[in-house]
């Protein structure tokens, strides 16, 4: 089965980058990314490529290649649905705010309204993919929404995962480890789907790296890689705070652990916590999950991933209050880097809105700067967490567009994130400008500590 038109539900950071790469791979294809947020699409579809809501090195480029020849974007989810003989599901699953398993399940609101609109719009048999990361046996749920409908339509369901890494998401897509597809296996029709999907993938994917599975592995292999990911940063964090009270330097520890070949030495840079919208989110779904089954071991264990990084972005801050002669009332601090990562506009989960949050109730005043992130995000994310006023936050939190800004006249500097640039600013000069004595705290081990107290900072670095 050759397809000729897929349609994608969901504009985000998964929908959009995927569909540019397979839209950039197979121009025979016509893609179209749908999403009901009006904003976002016509971000999409702005005629500047650099207007588009989602920043990912090398992706205004592709977009730029592919949009009006067979990359579309759009609101009419009807109309794509129905022309569409492959749809993607990619709509956000966050942690549920409200009733059961509020705080830990995933809330799949917004994919079982996609699979009731499928239900009700399709005409002719669809291949329906599950792109969003979903607990294990929502297929089992998709079918039964989508097969109820008595209107003779076919479906078939797969589960394809993604596991791009913001920040560096056209490389992960154009150049996965692996490409997992799950499916139903037991059936011919089944395994056509399958096909027809892993033909889309190995148009620039070598057959070797495209894993094709039972449905049930595909969906629990996304939440185990993530909860895998998120555990080894857990587990060198744990070690910084050893290494702080030992001599030891966590960089070193990693590079000594690391270059074992079974460990490995990727995902092993102690941080002042792991942010963004999925290892949190996951985890806490995968302890859901297991203690739905009865395995509290299972679920107590996993769940220690998620305290150890609570409690790491915790300590830095309670770090930065105590070296502050244990106090930052009415102290000016500056925050160099709000995204959860470098080379992301993405600030979900950032290690820094808790940190910020934490010395806003230390009663400090905040001055933020990152390259990527617009002025309302960041307001937008401290009001979400509802510890005080959305008025209060302006008052306390300016948000500027210079790094030398935001350091003017602080107490204390915290790198939150990673960005290269940051490398890069004259600190003499940042120095000569802050009060003394001047703090520099980095919670990324972005900067080089001998060069920094030469200069005369008071330098604290995680895990050293
Ligand atoms: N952000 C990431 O790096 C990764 C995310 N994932 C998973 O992919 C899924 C999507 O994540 P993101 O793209 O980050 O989310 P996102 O929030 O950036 O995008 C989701 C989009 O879906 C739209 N949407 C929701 N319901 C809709 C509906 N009924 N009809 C049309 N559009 C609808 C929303 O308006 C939103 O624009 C999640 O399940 C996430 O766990 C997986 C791998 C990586
Ligand atoms: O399901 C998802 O959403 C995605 O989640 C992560 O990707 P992402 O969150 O975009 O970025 P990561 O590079 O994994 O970083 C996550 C957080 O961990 C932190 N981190 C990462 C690595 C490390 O060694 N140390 C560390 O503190 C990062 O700074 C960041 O805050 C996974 O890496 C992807 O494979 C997955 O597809």
């Amino acid at each position: 089965m050759k397809i000729k038109n897929i349609c994608c539900i969901g504009a985000g950071y998964v929908g959009g980058p995927t569909m540019a790469v397979i839209a950039q791979k197979c121009p025979e294809i016509n893609v179209t990314v749908v999403d009901i947020n009006e904003k976002r699409i016509a971000a999409w579809n702005d005629e500047d490529v650099e207007n588009i809501p989602v920043y990912e090195p090398g992706l205004s480029a592709i977009v730029k290649e592919a949009r009006s020849r067979n990359l579309f974007f759009s609101t009419d989810v009807d109309a794509a649905i129905d022309k569409a003989d492959m749809i993607f599901i990619s709509v956000n699953t966050p942690t549920k705010t409200y009733g059961i398993g509020k705080g830990m399940a995933a809330d799949l609101k917004w994919i079982e309204i996609c699979a009731r609109q499928i239900a009700r719009v399709a005409k002719n048999d669809k291949i329906v993919v599950e792109k969003s990361t979903l607990p294990v046996r929502t297929a089992a749920a998709l079918r039964d929404i989508l097969d109820n409908t008595g209107n003779g339509v076919k479906y078939q369901i797969l589960s394809n995962p993604e596991f791009l890494a913001e920040g560096t998401a056209i490389q992960d897509l154009q150049n996965p480890d692996r490409v997992l597809i799950g499916g139903d296996v037991e059936t011919p029709e089944g395994k056509e789907a399958m096909e027809a999907l892993v033909d889309i993938y190995a148009s620039w994917v070598s057959k070797t790296n495209i894993l094709t599975t039972n449905v049930w592995s595909s969906e629990l292999s996304k939440l185990t890689a993530n909860a895998f990911l998120a555990q080894r940063v857990s587990s060198i964090n744990a070690m910084s705070e050893l290494c702080e009270k030992t001599g030891a330097d966590v960089n070193e520890v990693a590079k000594a652990v690391g270059m074992d070949s079974r460990v490995g030495p990727k995902f092993l840079q102690s941080s002042v916590g792991f942010g963004g919208s999925c290892f949190q989110k996951d985890i806490l779904n995968l302890v859901y999950i297991a203690k739905s089954f009865g395995l509290n071991e299972v679920a107590d264990y996993w769940e220690q991933v998620i305290k150890m990084n609570d409690h790491q972005k915790r300590r830095f801050a309670a770090n930065i209050v105590k070296t502050l002669f244990n106090t930052v009332s009415g102290k000016k601090i500056a925050v160099l880097g709000w995204a959860f990562k470098k080379d992301t506009n993405d600030t979900r989960e950032s290690a820094a809105i808790y940190i910020t949050d934490y010395l806003l109730n230390e009663q400090a005043e905040i001055v933020v700067y990152d390259p990527k992130v617009k002025e309302e995000q960041v307001y937008a994310d401290l009001d979400y967490l509802n510890t005080r006023s959305s008025k209060e936050n302006r008052s306390r939190v300016t948000v500027v567009n210079d790094a030398y800004k935001s350091c003017e006249d602080s107490h204390a500097i915290a790198v939150l994130t990673e960005w290269d640039e940051f490398k890069q600013l004259d600190w003499r000069k940042i120095y000569n400008n802050m009060l003394k004595p001047a703090f520099l705290f980095d919670g990324r081990r972005l900067l080089e500590r001998k060069t920094k107290e030469e200069i005369g900072f008071e330098f604290y670095a995680i895990g050293n």
